[in-house]
């Protein structure tokens, strides 16, 4: 490990990712591996998760191919400098902003979608001029092979380097000094994570999870409402880190939701789920038993039928639930939407409140102003009102989650920030020297004077006058100059 990062350090070092023209070309790279390798790819990411290539391309390849696109579009104007305001002191001096990549970058990926969660980051952190070990989620091992073969057919082989393994590997890996990690994956993780980072100075940003809760207000259209969550939710066989973890609404709305669920799951995947290409499996054996054992001692609404030679898990529905038990304890990462009765919003808002902050907030109201006091009075990474997911989609966001459910955010502009250092360049000129003898020893009251009416334009009469005197007398000066010639 030390070796391979060594080589991608040097690499960095020769300086070859930095010029935005070279940045460009792998990034075209990168668009025609996925354009020429689309078939490799489809089937892999589809074999990892029992999913439809359908289902793959519109859940991954297409956010890659548009975030791709975005970054060359945009990327151009983002590597240039930006002036910055000046004050008196520097007001004839050079000020600006120079975005520059940070070195050495490792993104280590998840395996839920384990295609555009390990190649979104590598795009920004590309984008940004950075060198990148990419170390894509064991668990999604097809996907995780695939990588490995093709990003070296079209990225640089010395800047971009792939390690694939398991915690082992990882691990190893961590010991190494980085520029930056981007983590995507469990809340647990993510504290290996920071504190291997911390060893070295070395910033992270972490992906991570948590209970991302949907509360539905009285009056709504159930139907729209019910359809949107079951798509959300059951998505990936319910492994999407921003799914509805669980729903929080009046207990008088309960039966209603659960009805409407069932008729949409029925439109979706059919009368047997287990035929239907839209639907997933779980990932792996641990997590199945996993999610199973959040079942235990609760009312299933509908749905629970499951099978272990597959990894079936049915679209699940629980009602009543207690907000003690294991699947209100944990977050599911599976196809079993609790609901918790709530008596109204006042009692949802502190029900979220008393808990780690969630990646994403639902909301579900006609009532916008409803809508608006939830977002201000809760925390969560993001917030979608009157649907899921959505918020993921639109490259402006900052994507990531605040406090357990992470720290950072990348997509678009984001992306390349956080795989930047904003660089303030001050560039003076070796003349002038007479203005500088004001911060020069010894210092006194009228330096000292003199430094706030520069610099916080706070002035006593005595300066004012003085002030005026010298400029009269630069005005006399001008006067007499002009009457002499
Ligand atoms: N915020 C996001 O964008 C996002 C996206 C996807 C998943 N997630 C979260 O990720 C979780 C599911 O993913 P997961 O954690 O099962 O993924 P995972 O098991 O694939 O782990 C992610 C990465 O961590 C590495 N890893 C695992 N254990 C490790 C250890 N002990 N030391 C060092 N590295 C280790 C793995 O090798 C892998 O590359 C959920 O909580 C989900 O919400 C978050
Ligand atoms: C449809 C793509 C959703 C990706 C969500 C990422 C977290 O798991």
């Amino acid at each position: 490990m030390e070796l391979e990062v060594r080589r991608v350090r040097q690499a960095f070092l020769s300086g070859r990712s930095r010029p935005l023209r070279f940045r460009l070309q792998q990034l075209e790279a990168l668009r025609r591996m996925v354009q020429e390798r689309e078939k490799d790819i489809l089937a892999a990411i589809a074999s990892d998760l029992c999913k439809s290539e359908f289902n793959v391309y519109s859940q991954e390849v297409i956010t890659v191919l548009g975030e791709i696109d975005f970054m060359l579009e945009n990327l151009p104007e983002w590597v240039t400098a930006k002036p910055v305001k000046k004050n008196v002191l520097t007001m004839l001096d050079e000020a600006y902003i120079q975005p520059q990549p940070l070195g050495v970058v490792l993104i280590i990926g998840a395996w839920n979608y384990p295609f555009v969660l390990t190649i979104q980051p590598l795009i920004g952190a590309i984008a940004a001029g950075n060198a990148v070990i990419i170390k894509p989620s064991e668990l999604s091992e097809n996907t995780a092979k695939i990588l490995a073969k093709l990003l070296p057919q079209y990225l640089d082989q010395d800047l971009y380097i792939i390690i694939n393994g398991g915690v082992e590997e990882t691990t190893e890996l961590l010991k190494q000094r980085f520029d930056h990690i981007f983590y995507t994956g469990n809340t647990a993780v993510g504290k290996i994570i920071m504190e291997a980072a911390a060893k070295h100075l070395t910033p992270v940003t972490l992906e991570l999870g948590g209970k991302s809760p949907c509360y539905i207000d009285k009056d709504c259209d159930l139907d729209i409402v019910c359809r949107r969550i079951t798509w959300g939710k059951y998505m990936n066989c319910g492994q999407t880190c921003i799914a509805p973890d669980y729903i929080l609404c009046e207990a008088s709305l309960q039966n209603q939701i659960v009805w409407k669920i069932k008729e949409t799951v029925k439109e979706f995947y059919g009368e047997n789920i287990k035929e239907s290409p839209d639907y997933e499996r779980i990932i792996n054996l641990r997590h199945f038993k996993r999610i199973l054992s959040l079942l235990e001692g609760q009312k299933i609404a509908f749905g629970g039928e499951t099978d272990e030679a597959t990894r079936y898990i049915a679209p699940t529905v629980l009602t009543d639930v207690d907000p003690k038990t294991k699947v209100m304890q944990e977050e599911i990462f599976g196809p079993i939407l609790p609901i918790v009765p709530v008596k109204n919003v006042d009692e949802a808002i502190n029900f979220i409140n008393e808990r780690e902050k969630p990646l994403a907030l639902y909301v579900f109201s006609h009532n916008h102003k409803l809508i608006k006091r939830m977002i201000d009075e809760t925390s969560s990474g993001g917030v979608t009102g009157n649907d899921v997911i959505m918020h993921f989609m639109l490259n402006s966001f900052p994507f990531g989650g605040v406090g357990s459910s992470g720290m950072g955010a990348y997509h678009g502009k984001h992306s390349f920030d956080t795989f930047s250092h904003q660089r303030p360049c001050l560039l003076k000129s070796l003349k002038r020297e007479g203005a500088n003898k004001l911060r020069y020893p010894p210092n006194s009251q009228s330096k000292v004077d003199w430094g706030k009416f520069f610099l916080l334009k706070r002035f006593n009469k005595e300066k004012l006058g003085l002030l005026l005197l010298t400029f009269l007398g630069i005005v006399a000066a001008v006067l007499v100059k002009a009457e002499y010639y």
